[in-house]
């Protein structure tokens, strides 16, 4: 049972799967695409570490995880040209429009900017996908994947609240998926009180929020089955 709000949420690890979402130079790293577009990654850092903790508790209580990676291919095809409205909110590409030097390099796969941050590599058992809008189901291996693996409950982490968490938990919302953030260790695209706000929402109206020290305290003394 992990502690949580609106209220506790019972997670069965084998049923259970923590969704990491884009811990990627572009969000979490100094000169990555969110900082160039100007938003303020200042706990990113703090996010890292206790992601760490995180998937050592899940992985120790044999809880299955998975890794997202948002972006496109070098020629940015899957990014969708101006009939796709990605082309018009996406910031990365926006930021790209405006600075014709970083063309080829923000969120393009085999880049820098695309790759999971140094401290949060995969390992081996871990699943890895890649997405390309904001959704983690959409277009995506997800659905399947968990399917396969009778994966009801997802515990998700990672950057940004607002953005791709709020997505992809709202889509598994819909898909009768059971959606737990834990708020620590997760950060936001923008001012503070869009963190406050995408909490509100996914305690309110889609699923549940908990901490990193709760999820540690629940399923910190599991061995796997
Ligand atoms: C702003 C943004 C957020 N992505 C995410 N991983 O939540 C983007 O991709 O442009």
């Amino acid at each position: 049972m992990l502690p949580a709000r609106p209220e506790p949420i019972p997670l069965a690890p084998e049923r259970t799967a923590v969704i990491v979402i884009d811990m990627q130079n572009a969000y979490a790293s100094p000169g990555g695409y969110l900082d160039l577009a100007g938003f303020d990654i200042s706990g990113a850092a703090a996010c890292i570490q206790q992601i760490k903790g995180v998937l050592e508790t899940a992985r120790a209580a044999g809880m299955q995880v998975i890794y997202f990676q948002n972006g496109w291919d070098d020629q940015y095809v899957e990014a969708g040209g101006p009939g796709s409205p990605n082309w018009w909110k996406s910031n990365a590409l926006k930021t790209m429009r405006a600075r014709p030097e970083l063309e080829g390099k923000l969120l393009a796969r085999g880049q820098w900017d695309y790759e999971l941050v140094d401290e949060l590599k995969p390992e081996p058992g871990d699943i890895q996908l890649h997405k390309t809008r904001y959704s983690g189901f959409f277009n995506s291996q997800l659905d399947s994947v968990l399917r396969s693996r009778n994966i009801k409950n997802l515990v998700f982490v990672g950057i940004a609240t607002n953005v791709c968490v709020e997505s992809t938990l709202r889509d598994g919302f819909f898909l009768e998926y059971f959606g737990t953030v834990l708020e620590d260790a997760t950060h936001q695209a923008g001012p503070d009180f869009v963190q406050k706000a995408a909490l509100y929402n996914i305690e309110t109206f889609f699923g549940w929020v908990s901490t990193v020290a709760d999820f540690k305290g629940a399923f910190g003394q599991l061995a796997p089955k």
